[in-house]
């Protein structure tokens, strides 16, 4: 199975205030996993672990201290930066973004944002095809309805799944998204995990979540690393979630409580990959 992303040793550094530029304590330490392709893995840990920073750093949107990261074979440089070709097959929907104030656009003008792919095109091939994939972007979410209405008019909830409909209106490799699910009512919810399933068995992609959502992630996720500064276990969820890693990662006194759901009809059981070493200190 091919590799779509490779992390090795990645320490990041966030220099608030007060700190002296490069000696703030790591957030992030010494991580090393990779993403087989077509796998939902999910990332998790208590506020602060530095799940947020993780993903910003392996994007290239914060910069690294130490260690490498490879997108599709292709190294992240130091600056941040990927071949065009290999930035054009990631997807990032960040816990929050903050610009539907500022710009009078309607949904179907903001989704079709994201559908042209690299600018190598010429612009008749890119708007070839844009208007459909707009829609079946925005029915995908289950937001057709909202198509014509200003970004700056949308509740949360709508605002997270128009701004899922970005990231899906267009085939890539690796889509991540950090909390995307919070906020999201129960039937999105639902529609939300069944998109991200059609993705990876239809179309190929590849799955990193953030998530607090420890029930949904044992439901729907194939793997779970669970971070707390540094990663402190990876492997099937069975695995990683288990009491004892669980009260290891969110502290003593840490009570799982287990959901016990149906199983879904539109939702296969995630495979049970084998348990990942967990890196050396
Ligand atoms: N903009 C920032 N400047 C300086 N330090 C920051 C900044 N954002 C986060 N941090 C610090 O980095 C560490 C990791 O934060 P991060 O947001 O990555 O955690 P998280 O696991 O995503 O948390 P949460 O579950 O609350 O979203 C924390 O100690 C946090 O205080």
């Amino acid at each position: 199975m091919e590799t779509v992303l490779e992390v090795s040793g990645l320490t990041v550094r966030r220099d608030g205030p007060g700190a002296r530029p490069g000696r703030a304590p790591a957030a992030v330490e010494n991580v090393s996993f990779d993403l087989p392709a077509e796998s939902d893995t999910a990332l998790v840990g208590p506020n602060g672990a530095g799940k947020s920073t993780l993903v910003q750093a392996l994007l290239g949107v914060l910069p690294r201290d130490a260690g490498e990261v490879r997108v599709l074979g292709a190294p992240l440089t130091q600056a941040g930066r990927l071949p065009a070709a290999v930035r054009a097959q990631l997807a990032y929907l960040p816990q929050q973004v903050a610009i539907r104030g500022r710009f009078p656009l309607s949904v179907r003008e903001f989704v079709a944002l994201g559908w042209d792919p690299s600018g190598l095109q010429f612009p008749w091939a890119r708007r070839r095809g844009r208007s459909a994939a707009v829609q079946q972007a925005l029915a995908k979410v289950g937001c057709s309805d909202l198509a014509d209405r200003l970004i700056s008019e949308l509740s949360t909830g709508q605002w997270k799944r128009v701004l899922l409909a970005f990231c899906v209106v267009r085939p890539r490799r690796l889509l991540v998204l950090d909390e995307a699910q919070a906020g999201l009512d129960p039937q999105a919810t639902e529609q939300f995990h069944n998109l991200l399933f059609d993705l990876r068995r239809s179309e190929g992609w590849t799955v990193l979540q953030v998530s607090h959502d420890l029930a949904m992630v044992r439901r729907t996720c194939d793997r779970v690393l669970c971070l707390n500064r540094s990663l402190r276990c990876s492997g099937a969820p069975d695995h990683a979630l288990s009491p004892g890693q669980l009260e290891a990662l969110y502290g003593p006194g840490y009570v799982p409580y287990h959901h016990h759901h149906a199983p879904e009809p539109s939702l296969a059981p995630a495979p049970t990959p084998p348990v990942s070493p967990l890196p050396r200190a």
